[in-house]
């Protein structure tokens, strides 16, 4: 079973320290949700774990490799970034051959989300087919563990129940660590869910535990 490890994380921006001494795992067959306010270092976190952001201190590893910078994450670890990453001039067809093997490939090509923008160049998509189409190339993607920084983000809930229809069928293969803003699909998608706050990582349970750190209001969460 394959096994992402990171620790010892720690990251400052100037005299802001982001991220103290941070220590999280994912095992194949898990997804760990990731939660936390505006600010508290959520992407910054993905982006040292997936190498493409400096840190002070950082461990990690993907079963006994260690990862350092993107290039030992390849096929290793995949990340979805907040804004878009395709090139914007090429077809969606294009694309999607440039970035999968045949095998995973047909798959993608006969999706009922991607089939009908194939002939498009990805630039002329809207907000929500281009974050599934990211979502999707990523996923079917070689890498055993997929990082998603706010995959619901402009997605109807149609799209948005088929991204955790997906994320729990492929399961099976690959982990997952997931953010959102969206906390309550997070919630229910997720194995295991991480509450970043000052720095540090804590194990929550549910909603009540997020009201009780100060991410959700009295008025938001009234069970
Ligand atoms: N390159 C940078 N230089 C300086 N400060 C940065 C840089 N990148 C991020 N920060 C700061 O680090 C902190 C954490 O940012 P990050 O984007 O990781 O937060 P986040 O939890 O993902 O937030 P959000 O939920 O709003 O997306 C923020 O205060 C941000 O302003």
């Amino acid at each position: 079973m394959n096994h992402l490890q990171a620790d010892s994380i720690r990251k400052s921006y100037g005299d802001k320290l982001i991220l103290s001494d941070i220590f999280l795992s994912c095992n194949q067959g898990e997804t760990v949700g990731l939660i936390g306010r505006n600010g508290s270092g959520k992407s910054t976190l993905l982006k040292i774990i997936f190498g493409i952001e400096n840190a002070e201190n950082k461990y990690v590893k993907v079963n006994k490799k260690m990862i350092r910078n993107l290039g030992d994450s390849r096929n290793l670890i995949n990340y979805l970034p907040q804004n878009n990453f395709l090139p914007t001039e090429l077809k969606v067809l294009t694309i999607i051959k440039l970035f999968l093997q045949s095998q995973r490939r047909e798959f993608l090509l006969n999706n009922e989300h991607v089939k009908p923008l194939l002939d498009r160049k990805f630039q002329n998509l809207s907000g929500g087919e281009k974050r599934i189409l990211e979502i999707l190339l990523l996923i079917y993607s070689e890498a055993k563990f997929i990082l998603l920084d706010e995959p619901f983000e402009g997605v109807s809930p149609l799209v948005r129940d088929y991204i955790l229809k997906i994320v729990n069928e492929e399961k099976s293969n690959k982990g997952f660590i997931i953010t959102d803003h969206d906390y309550e699909n997070v919630l229910k998608i997720s194995d295991k869910i991480l509450f970043l706050s000052n720095g540090n990582l804590k194990e929550i349970r549910n909603e009540k535990d997020l009201q009780e750190y100060g991410y959700l209001t009295s008025s938001t969460y009234t069970n």
